[in-house]
């Protein structure tokens, strides 16, 4: 018909052929127009959901399409995963399930390959896709989620191919092939633009592995800082009772051996202490003892601190993580409060103290180790043991040389002794000169049972110096309850669990520090601990925030 007429009227021939060329002219400047516009947008986006919006927003209406997958070639070179799609609650299959498919897919899937092959979109059928044998499990759940038609484009930076992007819409016959051209303008400002936001990604991923590394680094900084801080004050050893001088001796003689040593005592008695005198006095000096608190991790992180992990051995395990017992090689590792650790660990650490090798969370091989053992407890292990709390193989394993250090009811003639030593200290710390304390005010400290023992006692005069004002201590104030010197009664002590009172310590050093746990006026330094671990300690006992703000309201 239209040769006919072609035929029989050259002038409107003529005319028809213009309008067409112009209806194409004007079809271009629209697409022109259109690709500024989106190509602006694409060049402005600075992350993936910038790009997302766009193609959403600007684009799906525009083809013709109602959803997408933009799938990006992974780094093997053989797979592709989704990197952009529609949002995944708007779709699902008849199954319920999304259609998008985040695992990765081959390359040679029958539709990734064919749109990287041809230089223009290909359309596709679904209907007749789903006759084809081995299709792409993806292109079954988009036709379970009632989709027709596919319009696939190779997305490329450059000449190189990155990826593709799918069109998805629910009628047969919305792509054609006049939107090819806007779609190849379109699909080449995405390369573009996707390139950029993976490398300012990468840039990112970069940068926060970096700061946490530096945190990681800072960290440990700081516990090594603590470490030192701590090491240095074993030389301020006092007693000279002849309780004292017994540990003195049997210390001296068993410092250089390698021999595993259990220190036992009550809570504040100088444990600590006396295991950096023996890593100091023993040929491992140079090297920093390592400490760790088995009561302040819970039970889940215990063998991660000890034994380390490697990145992925768990949910969290996002860093390769060297243990303490690594970090101790050549030197002393101090397990302090060993009697609280999980039944389970306890085994494990039995195994490295016979081996001497350990394994890393999740890793491949034994590393061995030549680590010195030193552990405290303020339990009764034989009782433990017995209560079946504690492996007896490994109490016989540990027990080689126990030291025992006596409570400081037991030597009270250290008390003035320790008395002035810790004057000195505190007076220096505050900038006071104090020199002098009260034939009354020694006479009540020695008449005190110490309960928390030279802790106690230190945490005391550390109190009183802040108190006083002149050169000489007058008198001390001893918690409620506690006797005058001479007339302390073992039946009137009220006997409490060691968690309790320690619960009710923390708090109370808490409050007295105004609800500050770390820095150079919180809970952490008057408790001469780490603040991490009074934290945990915290967590163990219960104490919330809320505790201590409302008792200071
Ligand atoms: N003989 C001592 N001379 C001087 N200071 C001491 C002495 N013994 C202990 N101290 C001080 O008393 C505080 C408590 O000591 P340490 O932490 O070693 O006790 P601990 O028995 O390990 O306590 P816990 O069982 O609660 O872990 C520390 O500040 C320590 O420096």
């Amino acid at each position: 018909m239209e040769k006919g007429l072609t035929a029989r009227n050259p002038d409107a021939a003529l005319r028809h052929s213009r309008l067409l060329l112009l209806e194409q002219l004007q079809q271009r400047e629209k697409e022109q127009s259109i690709l500024l516009h989106v190509g602006s947008k694409i060049a402005n986006a600075r992350e993936r959901s910038d790009l997302w919006d766009i193609i959403t927003v600007q684009l799906l209406n525009l083809l013709g399409a109602q959803y997408y997958t933009l799938c990006l070639i992974n780094e093997d070179g053989v797979t592709h995963t989704p990197y952009l799609h529609s949002q995944e609650k708007s779709i699902r299959t008849r199954a319920k399930d999304s259609p998008i498919v985040h695992a990765g897919h081959p390359i040679e899937d029958g539709i990734f390959n064919v749109a990287l092959a041809s230089n223009e979109p290909v359309i596709f059928d679904l209907e007749m896709l789903m006759k084809v044998k081995n299709i792409p499990p993806y292109i079954i759940n988009w036709y379970n989620s009632d989709i027709r038609e596919m319009m696939v484009v190779k997305i490329c930076n450059g000449k190189e191919a990155r990826g593709v992007l799918y069109l998805y819409a629910q009628e047969h016959g919305s792509f054609t092939v006049d939107k090819f051209n806007l779609l190849l303008g379109i699909a080449d400002q995405l390369g573009t633009g996707i390139c950029n936001i993976r490398a300012l990604e990468t840039i990112q991923q970069q940068l926060e592995a970096i700061n946490k590394y530096k945190q990681q680094l800072e960290q440990e900084n700081l516990y090594l800082q603590e470490e030192q801080k701590l090491s240095s004050r074993f030389s301020e050893m006092i007693g000279s009772s002849a309780e004292m001088q017994k540990v003195c001796r049997l210390l001296s003689q068993v410092a250089m051996a390698d021999s595993t040593i259990l220190i036992l005592g009550e809570t504040g008695t100088g444990k600590e202490l006396i295991a950096r005198a023996i890593h100091h006095a023993s040929a491992r000096r140079n090297k920093l003892m390592i400490k760790v608190n088995c009561a302040a991790l819970p039970a889940n992180l215990i063998e991660s601190e000890l034994f380390g992990h490697e990145k992925g051995s768990f949910t969290g395990a996002l860093e390769k993580r060297v243990g303490k017992f690594e970090l101790a090689n050549n030197s002393s590792l101090f397990l302090d409060e060993i009697g609280e650790l999980p039944l389970e660990l306890q085994a494990k650490l039995l195994r490295v103290l016979q081996e001497k090798e350990i394994e890393r969370i999740g890793g491949k091989g034994t590393i061995k180790v030549n680590v010195r053992i030193i552990v405290a407890t303020n339990r009764n292990l034989e009782k433990e043991v017995q209560a079946g709390r504690f492996r007896s193989d490994l109490y016989y394993r540990l027990n080689v040389v126990p030291i025992t250090l006596p409570p400081l009811r037991k030597r009270k003639e250290d008390i003035p002794a320790l008395v002035s030593h810790f004057i000195e200290r505190y007076a220096q710390n505050a900038g006071k000169k104090i020199n002098n304390i009260s034939h009354k005010a020694m006479e009540m400290l020695m008449g005190y049972d110490w309960p928390g023992n030279i802790r106690e006692l230190e945490h005391l005069i550390e109190r009183t110096v802040l108190l006083t004002n002149t050169s000489s201590i007058k008198e001390v104030l001893l918690p409620a309850g506690a006797k005058k010197a001479g007339t302390y009664h073992e039946e009137e002590f009220v006997v409490k669990p060691l968690d309790e009172m320690e619960r009710e310590y923390i708090l109370k050093v808490i409050k007295h520090c105004k609800g500050r746990i770390s820095g150079p006026n919180g809970a952490a330094v008057k408790l001469n601990m780490p603040s991490t671990t009074l934290t945990s300690k915290m967590q163990r006992l219960g104490i919330k925030k809320e505790h201590f703000v409302q008792e200071e309201e």
